[in-house]
C-alpha cells in the first residue's frame, strides 16, 4: 500500500541526509508502527507519506514514495486527502475550523460526501472519542489532550485508506490512549485500513502493532520485521521487554499478559527483596502551596477546592484525565491565571511568599520556571546556540551551561538549528534545558516526556533526581506512568478540576489499573514499579536486601 523506493531526504543546509536510504513497502491492511530514536527521523518519513515532506517543510526528497499508486511528490497533501488521513505531532498547527463539529465535517465536505452521512459519522466519532460534551466549543479553548482527540477525529471520518499518525496518543491520558489504539485495530482489521504511526510511548502500542519499523539511528539502515524479532534488538522498547531482557526470557513478551506467564522464576529470585527506597523530601517550609483553589475559565470552573503543597526535594506528578486541568494549575502557580477563590503562593528569592499573579514578573521568575505543554511558547530565538546564549544570560550562568543540558539529555542536536525545524524530542529538550538553566527553586514541566526516547527519558529523569537531591521542588504533570513511578514521590490524581487522590506514588499507580506501570502489573501483588528497581535487586548482594 505504501511504497518506498530508494527514498532519503536532505533538509536544507544540512550536512547529511535527516532520513534513508529507505526500502521497503508496508502492506495494506496492517498496522505498522515506526519507532527509533528522538531525532532518527521518524516524522520525515512519515511526511513523505503524506506529502509534508517536502512540500511543506522543504529539502529534498530523493527517490520515490507511492500511496496506493500514487507518487507523493507529485501530489500535494490536498490531492492525496481522499487516500491518507494526517495527524501530526502539532494538531493546533493542522486544524482549519474554529468548533469540534466543524473539524470533524470539514475533511468529509471536501470531498463532497452527503450530508446524511457526514451527519451520522461526526456522531459516530464524537461517540468513539468521548467529545460529544465538547461538540460546540471553539477548538482554542480545549486542553490538550482534547485537541489531540479532535485531530484524530478529524481524520477518521473520512475514512481514508490510509491513516499517518505521529505521536497519537502523546497528550492523551491512558484510558484514552486505549481507546484511540481500539479504534484504529477495528479499522485495520474490519475495513482494511492501513496505519502507518510512529510512538515513543510503546508500553501503550507495541501490542497492537503488526509490524515494526525500526530506525536503529543516523545513517543506519531501518528494519521491518515482526514486532517480537524488532523489540529484540531495538534500543528502544518498553519497560516489559527491557524487564525480559534482564530475567532472560525468550521468547521475549510483548504484552503483560505474556511476561506474567513467565514471570514465576523472577519472582522467586525476587522473593525476599523489597524496592531499595528512594530518599524523600527534608524539612522545610513549603515551596508552593495552594489552598481551597478554585479557576474558572470563562463560565467554567475548573479548578476547585485544590490543595497542594510541595516541600524542598520533593517531586509530585500531577495526574488526571485529559482536561481535569493539570496544566491550568501548573499555569496558575506562574500567575497566567487569577485565581477565583482559595489561595496560592510561591516561596521567593528572599523565602517572602509571592502571589503568582500579582508578582513581578522578575521575582516570579526567580521562584519558579515553567516548560509549558508546547515548547514552542518559551523559544523564541533564531537558533539553537542563540536560544542557549540567552538562557545563560537570563540565568546569570556561565556560558556553555544550557547548551551542556541540551548535549547531556540528547546528544546530535544541531547549534544552527532554528528552534522551528527540530524534531519534537529535541525542541522538548531546548526548552527544559532553558527552565533548568535558571534551575529555580521549583520546576513546573507539563508533559515533559513528549518526543523523548527511553534514553533521553533517562537522562532527564537523572537532571531532575539531582535537582530534587539539591533541595528543588518538582511538579511534572503526566499521562507517562512509567515517568511518574520512575520519579515522583509523591502523585496527586485530578478528575474534574478536584483532588481525589494525594499519596505517594507507589500506592497511587498501583491503587488504578488505568496507572498501575507495567512492571507493576507483571510481577503484582509483589511492590515493584520500574524496571531499574528490579535491576538494583538483583544486582545487589542478597543479604544486603
Ligand atoms: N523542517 C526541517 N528543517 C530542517 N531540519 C529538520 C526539519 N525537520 C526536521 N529536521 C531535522 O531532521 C532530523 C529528523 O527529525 P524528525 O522530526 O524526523 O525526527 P523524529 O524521529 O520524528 O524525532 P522525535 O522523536 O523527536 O519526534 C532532526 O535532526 C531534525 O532536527
Ligand atoms: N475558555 C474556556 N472555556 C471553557 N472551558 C475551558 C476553557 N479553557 C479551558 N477549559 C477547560 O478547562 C479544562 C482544564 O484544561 P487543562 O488544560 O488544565 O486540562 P489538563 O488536565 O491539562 O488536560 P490534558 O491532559 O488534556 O492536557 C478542560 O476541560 C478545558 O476544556
Amino acid at each position: 500500500m505504501i511504497r518506498f523506493s530508494q527514498v532519503s531526504v536532505t533538509y536544507a543546509d544540512a550536512a547529511a541526509p535527516a532520513l534513508g536510504p529507505v526500502d521497503l513497502t508496508v502492506p495494506e491492511g496492517e498496522l505498522c508502527l515506526v519507532v527509533g530514536p528522538s531525532g532518527v527521523g521518524k516524522s520525515t518519513l512519515l511526511g513523505t507519506v503524506s506529502g509534508l515532506v517536502p512540500h511543506f517543510t522543504g529539502g529534498t526528497l530523493r527517490g520515490r514514495v507511492t500511496v496506493d499508486g500514487r507518487d507523493t511528490r507529485e501530489h500535494r497533501p490536498r490531492n492525496l486527502a481522499d487516500v491518507v488521513g494526517t495527524v501530526g505531532q502539532d494538531p493546533l498547527a493542522h486544524f482549519v475550523t474554529d468548533t469540534v463539529e466543524d473539524e470533524l465535517a470539514y475533511g468529509m465536505e471536501s470531498l463532497g460526501l452527503p450530508p446524511a452521512t457526514m451527519r451520522r459519522r461526526v456522531e459516530e466519532t464524537l461517540d468513539l472519542l468521548g467529545l460529544a460534551a465538547l461538540r460546540d466549543r471553539p477548538i482554542a479553548t480545549l486542553s490538550g489532550g482534547q485537541q489531540q482527540r479532535v485531530a484524530i477525529g478529524s481524520v477518521l471520518t473520512p475514512h481514508p485508506r490510509v491513516l499517518v499518525l505521529d505521536e497519537p496518543t502523546s497528550a492523551l491520558d491512558p484510558a484514552a490512549a486505549e481507546e484511540v489504539l481500539a479504534v484504529l485495530t477495528r479499522l485495520v482489521h474490519d475495513l482494511g485500513t492501513t496505519v502507518l504511526m510512529a510512538e515513543h510511548r510503546l508500553e501503550r502500542v507495541v501490542q497492537y502493532a503488526d509490524r515494526v519499523l525500526l530506525l536503529p539511528g543516523p545513517g543506519a539502515a531501518p528494519v521491518l520485521g515482526d514486532p517480537a524479532t524488532v523489540m529484540a534488538r531495538s534500543p528502544v522498547h518498553p519497560p516489559v521487554v527491557a524487564l525480559g531482557r534482564l530475567a532472560g526470557w525468550n521468547p521475549l513478551p510483548l504484552t503483560v499478559r505474556d511476561a506474567r506467564r513467565r514471570a514465576a522464576p523472577l519472582r522467586r529470585r525476587l522473593a525476599a527483596r523489597r524496592p531499595i527506597p528512594v530518599a524523600g523530601p527534608g524539612p522545610g517550609a513549603p515551596l508552593l502551596t495552594a489552598r481551597r483553589l478554585a479557576v474558572r475559565r470563562e463560565r467554567t470552573e475548573v479548578l476547585r477546592g485544590v490543595d497542594l503543597t510541595v516541600r524542598p526535594g520533593e517531586t509530585v506528578a500531577l495526574m488526571g484525565r485529559n482536561g481535569a486541568g493539570k496544566s491550568t494549575l501548573l499555569r496558575t502557580f506562574v500567575g497566567m491565571h487569577a485565581p477565583a477563590g482559595g489561595e496560592v503562593a510561591v516561596a521567593g528569592p528572599d523565602g517572602a511568599a509571592l502571589v503568582p499573579h500579582r508578582a513581578r514578573p522578575g521575582a516570579l521568575l526567580r521562584g519558579v520556571g515553567l516548560v509549558p505543554q508546547d515548547p514552542r511558547d518559551l523559544l523564541f530565538a533564531e537558533t539553537v546556540a542563540a536560544e542557549c546564549a540567552a538562557a545563560d544570560g537570563d540565568a546569570g550562568a556561565s556560558p556553555g551551561t544550557c547548551r551542556a543540558l541540551v548535549t547531556r539529555l540528547l546528544p546530535e542536536v544541531p547549534d544552527e538549528a532554528h528552534p522551528r525545524d527540530l524534531s519534537e524530542g529535541q525542541r522538548l529538550v531546548l526548552a527544559l534545558a532553558v527552565i533548568l538553566t535558571a534551575a529555580p527553586p521549583v520546576l513546573l514541566l507539563d508533559e515533559p516526556t513528549r518526543g523523548l526516547d527511553y534514553a533521553a527519558k533517562a537522562r532527564l529523569i537523572g537532571v531532575l533526581r539531582e535537582l530534587a537531591a539539591a533541595g528543588h521542588g518538582v511538579v511534572l504533570a503526566t499521562h507517562d506512568v512509567e515517568l511518574a513511578a520512575e520519579l515522583a514521590h509523591r502523585t496527586v490524581v485530578l478528575a474534574e478540576g478536584e483532588v481525589v487522590a494525594d499519596g505517594p506514588t507507589a500506592e497511587v499507580l498501583v491503587a488504578s489499573p488505568s496507572f498501575a506501570p507495567q512492571v507493576t502489573k507483571v510481577l503484582a501483588p509483589d511492590p515493584w514499579l520500574t524496571v531499574p528497581q528490579v535491576r538494583a535487586a538483583l544486582d545487589d548482594v542478597p543479604d544486603a536486601a
